[in-house]
């Protein structure tokens, strides 16, 4: 339908007009060329069920044409986009008459936009602007429309909704929808022949095991829920639609009438009253009171969008926006139609997650453990409410996946609050130009000399860079240091870090136990009382627990679990200088990796002397309370208590005798301290003794009692 190049000229030309560039053209030049432009994007998203714009851009070149055709009404064409509903006609199923022409909505997007609308509506229908009007309000489902015909309480037909006018026969696919009841007790209600209208969708987490099995399978996956629907409403046979669990929510009825052919919907009154008769015949209709309201003031219909605006993330079913209606079906008729949707019901549009825009570039940052993570550079582009310019491609694996290459058009999505991602690169819409993307052997960030090869542990996605001569890396330990997660410095974020990086003041983690406060009190917007809190945030974290320490030195593959096991295990830091991988696994849950790691950081001399100069400068080395197992012994003689051993033991060994007090319950110290609750003593004790003895409130056993106290 369209060829290649055309298809990048209607692309650029929209995207032109998207950027609100000075288009100089006199506005009957620019009506068909935007009616060119729509209709191109229509048959992108619903013939071929890949649009190349986000719907937000889409609305505002339709937003364009509209005011354009306002300004001209004598240039207003019958077949405009603006004057019928976009068509998803393929021509591969019988086409069936609508009864009823099967419309669009118009669009909204804040509360502004309804208020605007509650005028419109009541001045249509002579109201005035302050008298109560009810509105129904129900989400708006992200799928495809379906239009249900029951004859004598029997399914006997089921459309797309095609032009509008025209729609597909798909009874074979809806029959196997299970919410679709193939009888309904519509002649309760004395209603003969009626249509109802609903969106067929797909759940979410259904959506999800498809493309998984898909995966497994070999098979090209869906790209997203809508167009999973949209297509499984259109396959030829009945079992490949059923895979798909299709589910439809029926929203209204399109018509229906009594034996006599007389319209007998009016009678049901209220819209409320019509769907709440729908799921009593057994549709699946949003539940009353929870999925849909009603109120007579639009501002509350306007709460009631944005919270469930906040809602979407977590509800099962994809939906775009919520839809506020006119409840009263009387007022409905009244209010009408233009050729294009209803005027008594409007479409209330969440932000868009979706936007589509050039990759212009790949930049790398390197992460603290020398981690390279490439950084999309894209032209900026809104997306569900952010410019967005930059956006993570995670690691080389997902380039290659993706095919991503320099200059392509790009799909964005940024679901919820989840970080926008590139869903994919729009492969029609190149032209030859685009070139790949060459993954970097050494070292994108270093700036000296030398080459530093990027290595890749077997199993890990990521590239890293093993020693950032440049420094990045430690910018990034530093930062991951003094953050929440390691050392917890209040205060002390990101910017300070990079900030004072930049002056200078920081190079590695000791220094930011050595910052010059003066100076930073004299630095702009900070003054003496900030430096200070500053400072005494830095005091406070030299008294943390040391597996705070341990996870704050960023050695790679060390977590916090293993910090905190780590800490349990020594009375010193440096005491892992010692330590041989073998020592490291004999700690139940210390696996070989971080035996590994954790060996290779304690081997390296640079390290241990930056740990001795974190200790002259006060940071605590040693294990504390806090560092204590967290499933603690609770019962025994030494429960709570911290206790030392002195001179040589003689019926254990002095390992033995730590272990047997920790069973008891015991945490065991290193120094004498008025902290200190017992003091084991075996041959020869030295100064600790006298120590203890001087400050009379330590408990001094012997190794005997010792023994006889914890038990066998
Ligand atoms: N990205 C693109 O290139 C592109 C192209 C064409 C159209 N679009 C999108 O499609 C929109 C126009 O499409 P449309 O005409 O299908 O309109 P629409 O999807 O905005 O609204 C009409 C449809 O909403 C559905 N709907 C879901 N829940 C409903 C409810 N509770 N009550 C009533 N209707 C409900 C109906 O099936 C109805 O057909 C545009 O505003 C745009 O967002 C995007
Ligand atoms: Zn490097």
């Amino acid at each position: 339908m369209y060829g290649k190049e055309q298809q990048r000229q209607l692309y650029a030309r929209s995207k032109e007009y998207l950027d609100g560039q000075e288009l100089p053209l006199p506005a009957a030049e620019q009506l068909p060329e935007l009616r060119e432009l729509l209709r191109y994007h229509e048959w992108r998203y619903y013939v071929e069920d890949d649009p190349v714009l986000s719907d937000y851009e889409y609305d505002q070149l339709y937003k364009r044409l509209e005011a354009l055709e306002a300004e001209h009404p004598e240039l207003v064409t019958a077949d405009s986009p603006t004057q019928r509903v976009g068509s998803d006609l393929t021509g591969n199923f019988a086409s069936v008459p609508h009864l009823v022409p099967m419309l669009s909505l118009g669009n909204s997007y804040n509360a502004d936009d309804l208020r605007e609308f509650d005028r419109q509506v009541k001045r249509m229908l002579n109201m005035d602007e302050d008298s109560d009007l009810a509105y129904a309000v129900e989400p708006k489902y992200d799928g495809g429309t379906i239009a249900l015909v029951y004859e004598n309480d029997r399914l006997v037909r089921a459309a797309t909704r095609g032009n509008g006018v025209y729609g597909e026969e798909i009874t074979h696919n809806a029959r196997v929808i299970r919410s679709v009841p193939l009888t309904a007790a519509f002649s309760r209600f004395g209603l003969h022949r009626v249509e109802v209208r609903g969106e067929v969708i797909i759940r979410k987490d259904r959506f999800e095991e498809l493309n998984a099995r898909r995966a497994a399978a070999g098979l090209p996956l869906f790209a997203n829920p809508r167009n999973t629907a949209t297509g499984g409403l259109r396959m030829k046979s009945p079992g490949e639609a059923a895979e798909r669990q299709l589910e439809a929510f029926i929203y209204s009825f399109g018509y229906g009438t009594d034996a006599e052919g007389n319209d007998a919907v009016q009678a049901l009154g209220t819209h409320t009253h019509a769907l709440d008769i729908l799921t009593e015949l057994g549709f699946k209709v949003p539940a009353a009171g929870d999925e849909r309201t009603r109120t007579s003031e639009i501002g509350a219909a306007a709460d009631f969008c944005r919270a469930w605006e906040e809602r979407r993330a977590a509800y099962p079913y994809e939906i775009d926006g919520m839809v506020v209606k006119v409840d009263d079906l009387a007022l409905q008729e009244r209010a009408g139609y233009t050729s294009h949707h209803p005027r008594w019901a409007i479409a209330y549009k969440f932000a868009a997650r979706q936007a589509t825009t050039t990759l212009l570039n790949v930049e790398y940052q390197v992460g603290k453990i020398g981690t390279i993570t490439p950084v999309a550079k894209t032209e900026p582009v809104a997306l569900a409410g952010v410019m967005i310019s930059s956006v993570s491609l995670h690691n080389e694996d997902f380039i290659r996946e993706k095919d991503l290459r320099l200059g392509d058009q790009v799909l964005l999505e940024r679901a919820g609050d989840v970080i926008p991602y590139i869903v994919k690169p729009l492969e029609e819409l190149r032209d030859g130009s685009e070139t790949p993307i060459v993954w970097p052997v050494t070292c994108p960030i270093n700036t000296t000399e030398e080459e530093v090869p990027l290595v890749r542990e077997a199993g890990e996605a990521a590239w890293r860079c093993p020693v950032c001569v440049c420094g990045a890396q430690n910018l990034q330990r530093i930062i991951f240091h003094v953050s929440k997660v390691a050392m917890d410095i209040d205060g002390m974020g990101r910017r300070y870090v990079e900030q004072f990086y930049e002056l200078g003041w920081l190079r590695t983690i000791v220094d930011v136990y050595r910052l010059p406060y003066d100076e930073i009190a004299r630095l702009e917007g900070f003054g003496e009382r900030s430096a200070d809190n500053l400072r005494q945030s830095v005091e406070a974290a030299k008294q943390n627990p040391l597996w705070r320490l341990l996870h704050g030195l960023s050695i790679h593959h060390l977590g916090k679990k293993a910090s905190q096991l780590l800490a349990q295990h020594v009375d010193h830091v440096l005491d892992l200088a010692g330590w041989s991988e073998e020592q490291f696994l004999h700690i139940k849950d210390i696996g070989p990796t971080v035996a590994k790691n954790v060996a290779a950081y304690f081997a390296n001399p640079i390290h241990l002397e930056q740990l001795r100069e974190l200790e002259e400068l006060g940071v605590n080395v040693r294990p504390t309370e806090a560092d204590r197992p967290a499933a603690q012994v609770t019962e025994g003689p030494f429960v709570g208590k911290s206790m030392l051993f002195t001179g040589s033991l003689q019926q254990l060994s002095r390992k033995e005798a730590q272990e047997r007090a920790k069973a008891a319950g015991a945490r065991i110290v290193s120094a004498v301290s008025g902290k200190l609750d017992v003091l084991v003593v075996g041959e020869k004790p030295g100064s600790k003794l006298k120590k203890a003895e001087a400050l009379g409130t330590v408990r001094i056993l012997t190794e005997a009692e010792f023994l006889a106290l914890a038990g066998g």
